[in-house]
């Protein structure tokens, strides 16, 4: 696990924007396209609007970019707190995505049915054994979940599907979210996390003892991939 620690916000998503646009760069040199996994929350505001403005915006090769969400609020894209529809207007309505390689969670369709909706276009993406997404980026609440994979829950320990749903009473409202399974074969995972509220539970995630259905994000372990957690001093106030 590698930690990126910066003063602040502002400069944990400008290192942030930077190391993703290198790695974008990298793999676009050996390889035809580059599958992204985005996240929602409030976190990758500013780092979305970094990415779609110079000088990375026009680092990116848009046209290879493919985009997924992590997780997503059943609840229209027209409401304020659906996760695509925050990531288009910090991001993918300023850049010249495709937009056939832009893979929104669906919700207007049942949760379960865009689960299994999802789960179809991700295999369809990754037939082969082993293969999956070059980047997946994960924030973290202040409870340490991570994707929709909240405290409790029973889909924090699912083995087998990529993507599920399931109703989050507390909020109430369905989630429809990847599976530690998928996120787990991912080239590289990024998490992007700051802010004084969030230093217990970056404590517990990364120093304390392992208790993945209290503090869900202990989960995302890449197997063969890399780890790294993009945090400023405020949240990792608790890691020395
Ligand atoms: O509910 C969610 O929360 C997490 C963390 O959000 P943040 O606002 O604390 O950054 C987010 O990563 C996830 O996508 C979202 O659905």
């Amino acid at each position: 696990m590698q930690l990126h620690i910066q003063k602040d916000a502002t400069a944990v998503s400008h290192d942030l924007a930077e190391w993703i646009t290198q790695a974008i760069e990298t793999t676009l040199q050996t390889n035809e396209r580059f599958t992204w996994v985005v996240t929602g929350g409030n976190s990758p505001k500013l780092l979305y609007e970094l990415l779609s403005a110079a000088p990375y915006k026009d680092r990116v090769d848009w046209k290879k970019m493919h985009i997924f969400w992590g997780d997503e609020r059943a609840v229209p894209f027209s409401d304020s707190r659906n996760n695509a529809r925050m990531t288009f207007e910090q991001l993918l309505n300023r850049v010249p995505v495709i937009k056939e390689q832009v893979h929104v969670m669906k919700t207007d369709i049942a949760p379960d049915a865009s689960a299994a909706n999802y789960e179809q276009i991700l295999h369809q993406y990754f037939p082969e054994e082993g293969a999956t997404f070059d980047l997946v980026l994960n924030g973290m609440g202040d409870d340490g979940h991570t994707l929709s994979l909240f405290p409790h829950t029973a889909v924090i320990h699912e083995t087998k599907a990529w993507v599920t749903s399931f109703y989050l009473a507390p909020q109430e409202m369905y989630r429809i979210t990847l599976t530690a399974p998928i996120v787990n074969r991912a080239h590289k995972v990024a998490f992007l996390t700051f802010g004084s509220n969030k230093a217990h539970a970056l404590q517990e995630v990364l120093k304390g003892a392992r208790n993945v259905d209290q503090y869900p994000s202990q989960i995302i372990q890449p197997a063969s991939g890399e780890l790294h957690w993009f945090v400023d001093e405020a949240a990792a106030a608790g890691l020395q």
